[in-house]
């Protein structure tokens, strides 16, 4: 069903539907964030993408925006139309009834309610459709929608800030501030573009963190906290305890809630979150598909042996903190080199004395 000989035009128009797909990401879980552009005489007439909430979906959007007639449109989106009726009408009725001419296709959605019925509808309606237009691209961005359906858990992102020598914390727990301001504002979007940031008990009680998004017109983006806290010891008077009511804050545990929490915190008790797969299966129910671990050392080194961790952003700076400081990941009791988890290189990008790492698992 893939296409070879789409032109520049459509992979312009493409790479514009990607980029408004991106909009969306961390505020429409469990729905996908897609993104739509409608043409017509190679002029953007409608475009949009998936609304908060994953409401109304990124082809609806488009049209009930468009500034001139769609009749006769080409539509660019990045994941294949949703033909099963939800709590909205199907986007191919939609575009059917819009009277749009063609409908480009970057990804195919794995959805079991959709996957190829989207197309097949449109097509059976008369609309030429085409599909795998920078489909690895939008891959990449629906990567926790994707995951989601086909490996029954989020996408899990590491952040990690480091030394030089990759330490994260001095012996003593001090750790504010090792990242320099641009490594730490970077940090704060990509805590935008996620459902929830994920630490440990540890990292609660040494750090009492805010773990909001704190740029400039994003604040309204700051994710879901959720603190992995086995025998509930953090405290009433933490941060994030008290910021529950204005920023939603789940505590997993494994004991029943004996202390005087506000109704605000969602305490959620399982027989083992040490149980990763089972951890991820509740963040699901929560409608959470992409998940930013800000450690610490020891719940992302759980992660990583999990071979959980699909992407990391390491933030290094240029301390040398030492031996004695704490190191970003635990012991792994390795073996054998072979054994190693690799991490492919993806972008290295300086910010001022830090330096960036993106990094993706190697499969
Ligand atoms: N520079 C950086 O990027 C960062 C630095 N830090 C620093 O790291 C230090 C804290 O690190 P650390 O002590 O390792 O704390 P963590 O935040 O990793 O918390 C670890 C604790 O989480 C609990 N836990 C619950 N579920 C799990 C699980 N499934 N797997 C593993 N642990 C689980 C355990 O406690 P229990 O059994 O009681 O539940 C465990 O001891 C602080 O000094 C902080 O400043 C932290 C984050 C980022
Ligand atoms: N020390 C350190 C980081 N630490 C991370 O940020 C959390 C504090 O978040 P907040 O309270 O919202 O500012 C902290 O608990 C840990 O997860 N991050 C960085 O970018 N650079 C740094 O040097
Ligand atoms: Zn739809």
């Amino acid at each position: 069903m893939t296409h070879e000989s789409f032109t520049d035009i459509d992979y312009g128009f493409m790479k514009h539907a990607l980029s408004l797909s991106k909009r969306g990401l961390g505020t429409t879980a469990p729905n996908p964030s897609v993104g739509c552009v409608l043409v017509k005489n190679n002029h953007v007439i409608g475009q949009g993408w998936t609304q908060p909430g994953g409401r109304p979906h990124a082809e609806i959007h488009a049209l009930t925006s468009a500034v001139s007639s769609p009749d006769g449109a080409t539509a660019y989106v990045t994941l294949e139309p949703c033909a099963h009726k939800g709590q909205s009408g199907a986007c191919t009725d939609a575009l059917i009834q819009a009277n749009v001419k063609r409908v480009i296709i970057a990804s195919l959605d794995p959805n079991p309610q959709v996957n190829g019925k989207g197309i097949e509808d449109l097509k059976a309606a008369g609309i030429a459709v085409l599909s795998g237009c920078m489909k690895e691209e939008a891959d990449k961005i629906h990567r926790g929608f994707f995951f989601s359906l086909q490996k029954n858990r989020p996408l899990y992102t590491a952040k990690i800030a480091s030394s030089l020598d990759g330490k994260i914390a001095l012996q003593c727990g001090e750790s504010k501030w090792i990242t320099n301001d641009q490594s730490r504002m970077r940090g704060h979007s990509l805590r935008a573009n996620h459902d929830a940031i994920l630490i440990g008990i540890g990292t609660a009680l040494a750090d009492n963190p805010s773990l909001t998004c704190r740029l400039k017109g994003l604040e309204n983006q700051s994710p879901k906290r959720i603190v992995m806290d086995r025998q509930l010891r953090i405290p009433i008077t933490s941060e994030l305890v008290l910021s529950a009511e204005k920023i939603p804050t789940y505590i997993f545990t494994e004991v029943s809630n004996s202390k005087d929490y506000p109704p605000s915190v969602n305490i959620i008790t399982l027989n083992n979150i040490k149980d990763l797969k089972e951890v991820s299966r509740v963040f699901l129910s929560l409608g959470l598909t992409r998940v930013l671990i800000e450690g610490g050392a020891t719940l992302l080194s759980a992660f990583i042996e999990e071979d959980f961790v699909d992407d990391i952003y390491w933030f290094r700076s240029n301390q040398v903190i030492g031996a004695d400081g704490l190191s970003a990941i635990r012991s792994l009791a390795l073996r054998q080199l072979s054994d190693a988890k690799r991490y492919k290189l993806q972008e290295l990008l300086p910010l001022g004395t830090d330096i960036l790492e993106r990094r993706t698992r190697r499969r």
